[in-house]
This record gives C-alpha cells, structure tokens and sequence, in this order.
C-alpha cells in the first residue's frame, strides 16, 4: 500500500465542516474531528479539566468543564482565549497523532483531519492538502444565529478570530460547495475521495520521522 493521505477538513463557523465529515465517514473514510475530542478532554476525567480549571476554576462544575460559562471567560478576550488555546491545542493534537497511527495501520489510503481552526493553527503543514467547506456569508449567518445560546455579537465575535472565508478559498485545493442542497455537497465529497484514491501522501510520514508511515 502507499503511503497515507492526510487531507484537512476546515472551513468558518457554520459552514457545514460536521455535516461534511459526516459524509465522509459514510463513505468509510475515517476523519478525527478536533471539536469532538475538545468535548472530550472537557467531559469528566477529561485531560484538560484540570488546567482548564488552573485557568478559569468558575467553568468546571462537578469535573467538567461547563462550556458556556468558558465560553463568557474567553469569546472577545484575546489574552484569555490564547491561553486557553496553549493548553487545550497540544492535546488535541496528541489525539490526533494517535488517531493517524490507528488508521495507518488499518491501511487506510486516506485520513481527515477535521480542524476549525485549520489555517490559523498551521495544522495545515501536517497535511497533504485542503479542503474547505464554504456557503454564501448569508447563508453561514442564518444557521449560526439558529443555533441556541448563539448571537449576532458572540457570531461577529468568532468570525473576528476566524481567517475569512475568501482567504481559506485560496489557500484550499478542494472547496466544497455546502449553500446547496444536501446531496449535491455530497456528491462533492465522493469526488475528492475519487481524486484522492491511489494519491501517496508525505504528510503522515514527515510527522513520524523517516522510516515511518512510508510505503507499507
Ligand atoms: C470557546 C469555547 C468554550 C466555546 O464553546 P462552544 O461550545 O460555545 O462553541 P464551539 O466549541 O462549538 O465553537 C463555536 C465556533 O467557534 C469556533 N471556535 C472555537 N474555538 C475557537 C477559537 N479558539 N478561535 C476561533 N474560533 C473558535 C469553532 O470553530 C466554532 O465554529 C470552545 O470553543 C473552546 O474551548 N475553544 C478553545 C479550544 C479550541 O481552540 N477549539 C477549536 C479547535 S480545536
Ligand atoms: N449542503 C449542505 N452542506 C452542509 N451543511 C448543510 C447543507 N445544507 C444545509 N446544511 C446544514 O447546515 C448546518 C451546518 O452545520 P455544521 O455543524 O455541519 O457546521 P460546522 O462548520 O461544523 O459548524 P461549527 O464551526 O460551529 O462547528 C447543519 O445544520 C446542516 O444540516
């Protein structure tokens, strides 16, 4: 088998970044979401319960981190949120080489790594490419603003810290469509996965060290 290919998964809040992992896992290609591993280390016995308390000892409430009160703590208090990001970002990641390992040695020819902050975070170096899940701003603003404990300030807020949609456009080597109707982003992402089937990746090798991850 050749080496596996590490593609990452991003796009802004409310694009559609689950929904497009989700069809991805249906086509059996396996994806780590950095978002469901922060609820995670968050949830109780959870890695990053402790120092996130060391931090802001108000949002843990019986062992768990309560993400709205962390939520008050850090959206729209830069220093905040970067000191959160410095613990939380490192196990994430520790997570992430661990999931690579796993599907490596289940031979898979693909893995996605589905990371909100993609771009900002440089995660896109551990990467062979790119894809970007993107909708028309209006369309991204009325989904957030449906979700519940959700905003016009608190949205404007996280947009602020996001790299724009135009710009993570650029940087892509796929974007997928998600303004449309269901099944046509669907059909986007059975078209990478064909693009990709059989394409060596260096990604996962480069991360491992010389030696590892290469032709199995
Ligand atoms: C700030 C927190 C408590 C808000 O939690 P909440 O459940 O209300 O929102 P959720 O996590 O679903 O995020 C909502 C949107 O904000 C974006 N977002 C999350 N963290 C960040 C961040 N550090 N910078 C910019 N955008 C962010 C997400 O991509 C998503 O689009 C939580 O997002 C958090 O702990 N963030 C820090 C960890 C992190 O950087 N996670 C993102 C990738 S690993
Ligand atoms: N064509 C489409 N592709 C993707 N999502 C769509 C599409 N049409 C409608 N949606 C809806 O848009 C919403 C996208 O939300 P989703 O949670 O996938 O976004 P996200 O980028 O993961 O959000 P966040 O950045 O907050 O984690 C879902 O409710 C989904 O059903």
């Amino acid at each position: 088998m050749s080496a596996m290919f590490v593609l990452g998964l991003t796009g802004s809040i409310g694009m559609g970044k689950s929904t497009v992992a989700g069809m991805f896992r249906d086509l059996g290609v396996p994806v780590h979401d950095a978002d469901a591993e922060v609820h995670r280390l968050y949830g109780e016995g959870g890695a990053a319960v402790a120092p996130v308390a060391a931090l802001h000892p108000e949002a843990v409430v019986d062992g768990a981190v309560d993400r709205r009160i962390l939520s008050s703590k850090v959206v729209g208090d830069e220093t905040a949120m970067r000191r959160l990001e410095t613990v939380v970002h490192p196990l994430v990641q520790r997570a992430e080489t661990a999931f690579l390992a796993e599907a490596f040695s289940a031979r898979s020819g693909l893995a996605i790594l589905e990371i909100p902050l993609l771009l900002e975070t440089g995660a896109d170096l551990r990467c062979d490419a790119v894809a970007v899940v993107s909708a028309p701003a209006e369309v991204q603003k009325a989904r957030v603003l449906a979700r519940p404990e959700m905003n016009e300030a608190k949205f404007m807020k996280i947009l602020s810290r996001q790299i724009g949609d135009g710009e993570k456009r650029r940087r892509a080597h796929f974007v997928i469509d998600t303004g449309a109707a269901l099944p046509v982003t669907a059909k986007q992402v059975e078209d990478v996965v064909l693009a990709l089937a059989g394409r060596p990746g260096s990604a996962y090798a480069r991360q491992m060290g010389d030696g590892h991850g290469a032709a199995a």
